[in-house]
C-alpha cells in the first residue's frame, strides 16, 4: 500500500502494453515531494550490501555484514543475521554476490517468520518474467540456475525453485540505493517502486537525501524509514505516466534496446527512442560513413571502459587505457559533425576523469574533463537542470577547483604536486580570478533550480561549497558575478583551458547558461 501522501498524486493502473504503472493524479512540478520517506519497512524490503563505509562495523562472526553501529548490530541479529551470519561464516574467505546474499535473507526471514505475510506475498506477485527467462535459456538461464541451486544449498530456506523465482523477481524490480553521490550503498525490493515503468526520457528520478553520503542514512535506517523520494525532474501533467530510467539511457539507441530486451523483455517507444531510430535510420542513409564511425568510437570505447572498470578482466596498463580513450575524444571532438550528446563522448570524458583523478591523481587533466561534462555536455545531454547526474559532475569540479585553488594560498598542505597541476591549470588559460568566478557561479547557477525543487538539501551541498570559498566579504562575490569584464574575461579563460574554437563556444554558451 503506497502512503497517504503518495495517493494524493499518483494511483496505480494500468498502462497499455506495459502491465501496470504510476500515474500523475494532478499536476505535478519538480518541487512537489511525490512520495517521501513516510513508509515502515513492512512496506519495502532492502538489503544494504555495498557500503563499504570505512567506518561500518563489520560483524566478528562471519566478516561479511557490515553495521552502522551496535544498536543497528544488535537489531539486525534478531531481524536476520543470527540466520545467515553461520552460513556467511563458513563460507568466508568466499563471499556470496550481493543477490544471492540478499535472497537468502530474504528467504530466511520468511522461513523464520521475521517477514511480514504480506510483504512476501507482494513479493512474490511482482512482475518476475521467470517464464521469460527460462525461454530465453543460454548462459544467463544457467548462471540464474546455478545460482539459485547455490542460494537453496547453502541456506535450506527453501527450494531451488523459488530462489530462482526470487532471483528473477530481484532482477526485474530491484532499485539499486545510491548515495547522492551516486555511490552504490544496496538494494531496494519496494512493491511501490516496483510498479514504475521505464523510459529513456525519464521524467523522475529516486531523490535520496544528501545526508546519505555519511551515517545520516543509516541512522534513519534504523528507525525503519525508507528514506526515497520520486523527484519529478520537470513539469508533469495530469493523467501522465511517471517513468524512471532501469539503464544508461546516453548510450546509442541499439544498445538501450537490447539491453532493455535481454533484461526486462521489453522493446521501448518512448518519445526518445522513436526520435533517435530515425534519426539512426537517416544517418545510416545520408552519411554512411559517419554511422560506421560512431559505431567504431562506440565499440573501443566500450572494449576499454570495460577493461579498466571489470576487475575480473585482465587489466590493461593505465596509460594505455587513457592514450585510446583520449584518442576518441579528439577524433570524435575535430569532427564536423561532432555533438557532445553523441554515445560515447560523455562516457569517454566521465572514465577520463575518473582515471586522472583516482588513479592518476592529477587534478588538472580531472578538471578538464569533470568542466567539458558540466559545461559543455551536460546541459545538452539532460534536458532537466536539476539531473541528479549534473549535480554530481558539478559538485566533482567544484572539489577539484577548490582543491587547486587553496594552492593559492601559503598555508596549503596538498604538496607540490598539486601545486603543480594547478600552475600547470594558469598556464592554459585559467587565471585566480577565473577560479574564483567559475566557482561562485557554478555554486549559484546550481543552486537556483535547485531551490524550487524537491531536492532542496542538494542546493545546501551548493551552499556550503559556496560558503567554503570566502572570503566572507559577500559584496567581493556579488562583485565577481556581476562586473561585464570579468565574466567575460573569466569566460575566455574558460575556452582556452577546454580548447573550444570561438563558434562552437557560442553554441556551447547558449546551452549552458540557465
Ligand atoms: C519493474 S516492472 C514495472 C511494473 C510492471 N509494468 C508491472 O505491471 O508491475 C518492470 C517490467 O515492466 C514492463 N515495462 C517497464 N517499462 C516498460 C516500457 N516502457 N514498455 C513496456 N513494458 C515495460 C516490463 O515487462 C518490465 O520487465
Amino acid at each position: 500500500m503506497a502512503a497517504k501522501s503518495t495517493e494524493q498524486y499518483v494511483n496505480i493502473r494500468e498502462a497499455p502494453g506495459k502491465g501496470e504503472g504510476v500515474f500523475a493524479k494532478r499536476n505535478l512540478t519538480p518541487a512537489d515531494r511525490v512520495y517521501a520517506g513516510s513508509r515502515t519497512a513492512e512496506d519495502a524490503w532492502s538489503f544494504f550490501g555495498q557500503y563499504q563505509d570505512a567506518d561500518l562495523k563489520i560483524c566478528s562472526g562471519c566478516k561479511v555484514a557490515r553495521f552502522c553501529g551496535e544498536q543497528c548490530q544488535r537489531q539486525a541479529w534478531k531481524k536476520y543475521h543470527k540466520h545467515e551470519c553461520k552460513i556467511f561464516a563458513k563460507l568466508y574467505p568466499k563471499i556470496l554476490p550481493e543477490s544471492v546474499r540478499a535472497i537468502v535473507r530474504l528467504a530466511l526471514q520468511h522461513k523464520h517468520d521475521l517477514l511480514p505475510q504480506g510483504t512476501w506475498l507482494a513479493t512474490l506477485r511482482l512482475v518476475s518474467h521467470y517464464k521469460e527467462f527460462e525461454r530465453a535459456g543460454g548462459n544467463d538461464l544457467m548462471n540464474l540456475m546455478l545460482t539459485a541451486k547455490a542460494a537453496a544449498e547453502y541456506s535450506k530456506a527453501a527450494d531451488e525453485n523459488t530462489f530462482l523465482l526470487l532471483l528473477c523477481t530481484l532482477k526485474t524490480n530491484a532499485i539499486t540505493l545510491q548515495t547522492a553521490y551516486n555511490d552504490p550503498i544496496g538494494l531496494l525490493l519496494d512493491p511501490f517502486l516496483a510498479t514504475m515503468n521505464h523510459s529513456c526520457d525519464a521524467n523522475v528520478y529516486l531523490h535520496r537525501p544528501t545526508y546519505t553520503n555519511n551515517t545520516g542514512w543509516l541512522q534513519r535506517k534504523q528507525t525503519a524509514q525508507v528514506a526515497l523520494e520520486i523527484m519529478p525532474l520537470r513539469n508533469i501533467v495530469e493523467g501522465e505516466e511517471l517513468t524512471i530510467s532501469y539503464i544508461d539511457f546516453q548510450r546509442h539507441i541499439s544498445e538501450r534496446q537490447a539491453e532493455l530486451q535481454k533484461n526486462y523483455f521489453f522493446t521501448c517507444t518512448c518519445a526518445k527512442c522513436v526520435s533517435d531510430i530515425s534519426v539512426d535510420i537517416q544517418l545510416r542513409d545520408s552519411d554512411p560513413k559517419f554511422a560506421s564511425l560512431q559505431a567504431h568510437w562506440r565499440a573501443r570505447a566500450n572494449e576499454h571502459i570495460k577493461k579498466s572498470t571489470n576487475t575480473f578482466l585482465a587489466p590493461e596498463p593505465l596509460s594505455k587505457t587513457t592514450s585510446t580513450l583520449t584518442d576518441i575524444a579528439n577524433a570524435m571532438e575535430k569532427h564536423p559533425n561532432f555533438s557532445p550528446t553523441i554515445d560515447p563522448y560523455n562516457r569517454v570524458i566521465q572514465e577520463l576523469k575518473l582515471l586522472y583523478m583516482s588513479e592518476s591523481k592529477a587534478c588538472d587533466l580531472a578538471l578538464t574533463h569533470a568542466l567539458k561534462q558540466h559545461l559543455i555536455i551536460g546541459p545538452q545531454l539532460y534536458s532537466s537542470p536539476i539531473h541528479p547526474t549534473r549535480i554530481v559532475n558539478a559538485l566533482y569540479v567544484l572539489h577539484i577547483l577548490a582543491l587547486l585553488d587553496e594552492t593559492f594560498q601559503q598555508n596549503h598542505d596538498h604538496g607540490p604536486a598539486i601545486e603543480r597541476q594547478r600552475k600547470e591549470v594558469e598556464k592554459r588559460g585559467l587565471s585566480r580570478q577565473s577560479f574564483r568566478y567559475w566557482r561562485i557561479r557554478i555554486c549559484v547557477e546550481m543552486k537556483k533550480p535547485l531551490m524550487d525543487s524537491v531536492a532542496q538539501d542538494l542546493a545546501q551541498c551548493f551552499a556550503m561549497e559556496e560558503a567554503s570559498i570566502g572570503p566572507s566579504d559577500r559584496d567581493a562575490l556579488e562583485y565577481m558575478l556581476t562586473s561585464e569584464s570579468i565574466k567575460t574575461k573569466a569566460e575566455e579563460d574558460m575556452r582556452r583551458l577546454l580548447g573550444v574554437e570561438q563558434q562552437r563556444w557560442e553554441d556551447v554558451k547558449r546551452h549552458w547558461i540557465m
